[in-house]
């Protein structure tokens, strides 16, 4: 247990070692940078009660509630600094999920069910919820305080998205006061808690409802600042972000940013919402990844320069980590979770369900969706371990700068250059690609077929119509393929000697061995008119050639007299010379030695290996499959 300083006040902090510990039984990865001096160590949630201890040090009381105007009616205000990091309030809350709700028929059950819910929070809950602002003329039903309950509840709810989107509405006596900014100075998350049984034991078989409603500050707020929060995930211009919150919390926004719109969050909010959008789209993930983690990197470079710290970096940094784990790229996906994971232990602490998400694809990269879709990013985790070592340089190599747009780079095609090496303006990093990969590489762009939708909106009749539009396209294209594969064929037949100009093509009907075997018969029925000895001396010579027209696949040769092999061959090849020359076969119009030439060529591929630094080494291990 460590003892840490929140606002001159001591807070017992328990289990940092667990926080600490390594995610994966792993090499330990290289020492963690340096706490930032705004922010104290992050409170972890204790065995017994999480809510009790967890938030017994609050800024709570340098709070307050202030009138702003009408389009906004009250908002909640700080009375001092309250710093990065600190819970401003953590609260209990009342809370209508589920079956609860539907109780809400009429306005008289609803207010008798608003009644008994806050009847049961306490008597001071209770005469601190009839004590909020009710801007509703009281005798409106008859009686003084008739339907009270609900017309508090409707003014100063809020609607809150538990795990598996499940709609929960929520009301706090703080929280009945913070307003929505669409970029916001806190963070508000929920804490989950299990239902408890008759002898007050945790029911773990039941879903968890809602413990307290947290306020955490996102950044350093100054004294007399309005706390705000993000009510749903704000994204685009202004105008779309109005229809959003319309839409979702049924009213117009106002928020600083949606009044006097700032040209650069006005396109850092553009830019997630393009984001966004590509997300949406499968086919541009996987044919302009570099394009999706380009865009990514400059919003989160953007996000940094305009101090915008909440979930949607780390929506941000999750994304990234999902497009990795598409490709199979673990070191990447890795370093990106464990962002995300940082940033949001920053913004609410291990409590939250986004939290308990990112700790989930830590553990187990494969259950992040879309995860192995290809395989062309294939890397381990501990290759992101490196990129730690290097975090001033290692955005060239994690968000793949310097890549074309379609392309993917795995981890270790990348090397890092010596100091004395690296031009200014230039990357610390380059590619190298060897023969292998460029092979491999030409096989990961092959593009995987188009994928066609028909939108769910059709009608059944349109739908079907369409479907067989398309089987009938598909027959006649087939049928044209196959007309023009005959035609081809003809032609073929009727003019033998004008056939094989590729020399790969030996004969396409044939086995290479039959042909072989055919040769070997056709060198016999010559010999037979030599004299025995000669015969003899050719037949060997004929052997050797065709030991080595087959590759002497049991014998592997040095490169070097391969080369001098093959060169060899060539001089004694002269067209008609030798007896060793193999006579033209019938199905075999062009002679053969282009095809020796080619096929003993093709083995001479040498690979240029870079000299490997030690410090390159170091930096950039080395992994091929
Ligand atoms: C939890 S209450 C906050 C307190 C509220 N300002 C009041 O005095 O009643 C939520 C309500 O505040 C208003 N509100 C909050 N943020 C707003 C914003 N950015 N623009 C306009 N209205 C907002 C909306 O009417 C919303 O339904």
């Amino acid at each position: 247990m460590g003892v840490a300083r929140a606002g001159g006040e001591e807070v017992e902090v328990q289990g940092e070692r667990q926080l600490n510990r390594p995610l994966l039984a792993l090499p330990a990865p290289p020492p963690p940078p340096p706490p930032r001096s705004s922010l104290r160590p992050l409170p972890v949630p204790v065995a017994e009660d999480p809510d009790e201890k967890l938030f017994r040090h609050t800024y709570e009381k340098r709070t307050e509630r202030k009138y702003i105007d009408e389009s906004v009616g009250y908002g909640l205000f700080t009375t001092a600094r309250i710093p990065a990091g600190e819970v401003v309030f953590a609260e209990k809350v009342v809370w209508l999920a589920g079956t609860e709700a539907q109780r809400w028929k009429g306005t008289k059950a609803a207010d008798d069910l608003v009644a008994e819910k806050v009847r049961a929070m306490g008597e001071e809950w209770h005469r601190g919820f009839l004590g909020l602002p009710n801007p509703q003329p009281k005798e409106k039903g008859g009686g003084s305080s008739a339907r009270a309950y609900t017309q508090i509840w409707k003014r100063y709810h809020m609607i809150a998205l538990q795990s598996q989107n499940v709609k929960a509405l929520v009301l706090g006596l703080k929280l009945a006061f913070v307003n929505h900014s669409c970029i916001a100075n806190a963070s508000l998350y929920y804490t989950l808690r299990y239902p408890r049984d008759e002898n007050g034991v945790e029911d773990k078989s039941l879903p968890p409802g809602i413990g307290r409603a947290v306020v955490r500050a996102s950044r350093d707020i100054k004294a007399g600042e309005e706390i705000t929060v993000a009510y749903f995930y704000a994204k685009g211009e202004c105008g779309v972000r109005q229809l959003m919150s319309s839409m979702y919390c049924k009213f117009w926004c106002v928020c600083a940013f949606c009044r006097e719109p700032v040209p650069e969050t006005e396109n850092a909010l553009e830019r997630l919402y393009t984001l966004e959008t590509i997300f949406e789209d499968a086919d541009t993930l996987y044919k302009r990844p570099a394009v999706v983690f380009k865009t990514a990197y400059e919003l989160i470079k953007l996000f940094e320069r305009l101090k915008i710290s909440d979930t949607r970096e780390v929506q941000v940094w999750l994304y990234c980590a999902m497009l990795a784990g598409f490709n199979c790229d673990l070191g990447r996906a890795m370093l990106f979770l464990i962002k995300a994971r940082g940033l949001v232990l920053r913004l609410h602490g291990p409590n939250g369900h986004l939290y308990d998400r990112i700790r989930i694809y830590c553990q187990m990269p494969p259950l992040m969706p879309g995860f192995g879709a290809t395989t062309r990013g294939l890397s381990a985790v501990k290759q992101c371990y490196f990129m730690f070592a290097d975090q001033k340089h290692a955005a060239d190599v994690l968000f793949m700068l310097t890549a074309k747009p379609d392309e993917y780079i795995r981890l270790h095609r990348y090397r890092r250059r010596p100091n004395n090496l690296v031009k200014p303006g230039e990357s610390r990093y380059f590619v190298r690609y060897d023969a292998q990969d460029a092979k491999r590489k030409k096989f990961e762009e092959e593009e995987p077929d188009t994928v066609e939708f028909i939108p769910w909106w059709y009608d059944p009749e349109v739908r079907k119509q369409i479907l067989e539009e398309k089987k009938a396209k598909e027959a006649e294209r087939k049928e044209e393929e196959s007309k023009k594969a005959a035609k081809k064929k003809k032609k073929r037949e009727e003019q033998p000697g004008k056939e094989t100009t590729d020399p790969d093509c030996i004969e396409p009907e044939k086995d290479f061995l039959d042909i072989c075997r055919e040769l070997m018969r056709e060198f016999d029925a010559s010999d037979e008119e030599q004299p025995e000895r000669e015969q003899q001396e050719l037949r060997e010579k004929d052997r050797e050639t065709l030991r080595n027209l087959l590759g002497a696949k049991n014998e592997p040769k040095k490169r070097g007299d391969e080369e001098d092999e093959v060169e060899g061959n060539q001089k004694h090849e002269k067209p008609g010379g030798s007896k060793t020359q193999l006579p033209p076969h019938k199905h075999e119009p062009v002679p053969s030695q282009p095809v020796v030439r080619e096929v003993a060529a093709r083995k001479r591929v040498v690979v240029e290996t870079p000299p490997v630094l030690p410090e390159i080494e170091q930096f950039a291990p080395i992994e091929l499959w």
